[in-house]
């Protein structure tokens, strides 16, 4: 349905190779003054769009911890999609409205003691969320601004480029293995493209959660900076970002990626299937149970 928006448009869209006035660097707009911000949310998304610059901020707002529920999940693909076809609108920034923690990834209450039903539902979702994310013709950068475990970090390596607030509190990767889960092979392909093989192997069997030096260090994200610097240097790296003709980025964009969205389309029902089967199991469900309840007693 939604999603495969590189693969769905093939080449470059007709509403940015129509596009005049600035094409050169739609963000010149921006810094002449003529300042017209569009505000609209969801209940779990904040968007903040300004057409000069044709930057739309979206923020997450699900607290505490911005998990990914189902219904959060569900408002994340309407707005990439509503972002997607709104012609003033070629570029996103990716953040939180909660303090320290980009997203604490998947709402693990989503994948506990319910129905198969549900657990498909709540996968195809997931699915939902990397495809139209992943496979996004605008720019996206993500603004890191606190730690992103598991489906926070990957949502965070969808995106185009990843500035992290340089805090020592905070950590990102793909934990899924110390949750006694297995994270599948669209978290791992996407890791690969980024990290290479050797470093998401290591990666993902320990399910090792990177301070923001080390994240640095591998390539997880590509700039730190003053946790106050976060979205001006997002506002700043996306300008150069957009300043590149659109529809030769968007076509780099989709070669670099179509082959690991394909791979995903092609087996999206046999995914759902696999999850649905792996995350039902008694010893899962207990693994999963004991992780939350390890959570909540690091509180008291
Ligand atoms: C053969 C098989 C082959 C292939 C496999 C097939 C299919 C694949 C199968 C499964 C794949 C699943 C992929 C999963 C991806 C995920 O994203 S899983 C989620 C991983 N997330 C985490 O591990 C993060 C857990 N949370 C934390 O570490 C911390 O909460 C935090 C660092 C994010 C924040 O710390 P604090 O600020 O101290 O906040 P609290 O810990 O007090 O949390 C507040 C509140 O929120 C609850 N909570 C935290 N995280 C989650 C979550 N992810 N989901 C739901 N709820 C969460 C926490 O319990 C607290 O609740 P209360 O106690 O206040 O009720």
């Amino acid at each position: 349905m939604a999603a495969l928006t590189l693969l769905r448009r093939g080449s470059a869209p007709a509403r940015l190779l129509s596009g005049t006035l600035n094409a050169r660097n739609p963000c010149i707009g921006a810094t002449q003054g003529c300042h017209l911000r569009r505000h609209f949310s969801n209940n779990k998304i904040l968007v903040e769009l300004d057409e000069a610059s044709g930057v739309a901020i979206m923020k997450l707002n699900n607290p505490p911890v911005n998990s990914l529920s189902l219904e959060l999940l569900t408002e994340f693909c309407i707005t990439i999609e509503k972002l997607e076809m709104d012609r003033s609108c070629r570029g996103v920034i990716l953040t939180s409205a909660a303090p320290k923690i980009f997203s604490a990834g998947l709402d693990i209450t989503e994948m506990c003691g319910k129905s198969a039903e549900h657990y498909a539902a709540f996968w195809r979702a997931v699915q939902e969320l990397w495809l139209t994310l992943y496979g996004s013709n605008m720019v996206t950068i993500a603004a890191i601004n606190g730690t992103s475990p598991a489906a926070g970090c990957l949502m965070a390596m969808c995106c185009d480029f990843r500035i992290m607030a340089d805090n020592p509190k905070y950590t990102i990767g793909l934990n899924e293995t110390q949750l006694g889960i297995v994270a599948p092979f669209w978290f791992k392909d996407t890791m690969t493209n980024i990290l290479g093989h050797r470093l998401t192997e290591q990666s993902l069997q320990l399910g090792q959660m990177y301070t923001t030096p080390e994240a640095l260090k591998i390539g997880l994200v590509d700039q730190l900076v003053p946790e106050d610097k976060v979205q001006s240097t997002a506002a700043a790296v996306i300008c150069n970002w957009l300043a590149v003709p659109a529809h030769a980025r968007q076509i780099t964009k989709s070669m670099m990626r179509k082959q690991n969205i394909e791979r995903l389309v092609n087996h999206r029902e046999a995914d759902i299937d696999n999850f649905v089967n792996f995350i039902g199991k008694d010893s899962i469900q207990k693994s999963l149970q004991v992780y939350m309840d390890r959570l909540k007693q690091r509180k008291q």
